[in-house]
């Protein structure tokens, strides 16, 4: 058996589960030790490149993920917040790096990952792609540089499929204008208006989206003020950068210290 280390890919069958198989199994830099899903689901048993129709990749899709994170030092999440939940208490105990993709986490779901987070490696981000990661940057030091005569928007697009809303990235770029601004994005987000308003608060942050079609991800940060606007932008066109990020993420946790990472540290932005 190679050195390299072992990663599960949990939620396999999904858009990006599959994705992630593909690119842990070519990377050369680790080993595609299984595949997670849920009980009942027709994939368990197979070999996950059969199961993708393709050629064999050499690891199972199994839905007992306390013995599959047994055999491997990384495990990477993108699933449901229930399951997230589930998995980082049971990587922590396998000592297992745990890179989290999953969005939609709700307080309570946070504190739970911070609880197993005291006990191995957990990275997590809304988005795993140097583009979005750059840009948070980008958005916090403009957001700095200009005062609340510009009004903050963040506009995102994605598949129909998606179950979410505002994205992870978008509510990361709140984050990071909330933060150039000296401000909490709890009081200052305004999200899906419809109807009678009223005009628009100053100084607050505003979320839409948009739902349609096979679109990957879009995100744009408008700072509009009278008379011009500022507009910040990343296009995701293949699922692949959110995949290469995520395995670099688990490969730069092996040997960390216990605790909460995201994609800042990793790319060492
Ligand atoms: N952070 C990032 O860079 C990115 C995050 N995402 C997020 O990743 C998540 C998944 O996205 P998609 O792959 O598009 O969704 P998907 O619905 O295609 O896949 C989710 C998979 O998780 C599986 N799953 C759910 N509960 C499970 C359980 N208890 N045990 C095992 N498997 C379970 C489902 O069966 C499904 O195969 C979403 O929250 C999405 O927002 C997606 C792309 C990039
Ligand atoms: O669900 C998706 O597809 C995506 N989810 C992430 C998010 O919520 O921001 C990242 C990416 O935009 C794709």
């Amino acid at each position: 058996m190679s050195d390299l280390p072992g990663i599960v890919v949990t939620g396999v069958s999904g858009r990006m589960g599959r994705m992630l198989a593909q690119i842990v199994a070519e990377s050369g830099k680790a080993r595609l030790v299984a595949g997670v899903e849920r009980p009942g689901h027709a994939w368990i048993g197979q070999d996950i490149g059969v199961a993708m129709g393709g050629a064999p990749l050499g690891a199972l899709v199994t839905d007992d993920p306390v013995e599959a994170f047994a055999r491997a030092q990384g495990v990477i999440d993108f699933t449901a917040p229930a399951a997230t939940v589930e998995f980082a208490g049971l990587a922590a105990q396998a000592r297992a790096v745990h890179v989290i993709g999953t969005t939609g986490l709700e307080e309570a779901d946070l504190e739970k990952i911070g609880a197993a987070a005291r006990h191995a490696v957990i990275v997590r981000a809304g988005n795993m792609s140097l583009g979005v990661n750059l840009l948070t940057r980008l958005t916090r030091k403009i957001a700095e540089a200009l005062d609340e005569d510009w009004d903050i928007e963040v506009v995102e697009a994605h598949h129909r499929m998606k179950v979410d809303a505002p994205s992870g990235t978008a509510l990361m770029l709140g984050e990071a204008a909330a933060a150039g601004r000296g401000v909490s994005l709890k009081d200052a987000r305004v999200s899906g208006r419809d109807g009678i308003t009223g005009v628009r608060e100053r100084g607050t942050i505003g979320f839409s989206a948009i739902r349609g079609g096979d679109i990957v991800g879009e995100h744009d940060v408008i700072f509009a003020a009278d008379g011009e606007r500022v507009i910040l932008r990343h296009v995701a066109t293949d699922r692949a950068v959110f995949a290469r990020g995520a395995l670099r993420a688990a490969l730069w946790g092996q040997g960390r210290k216990p605790g909460q990472y995201d994609m800042i540290d990793v790319l060492g932005l």
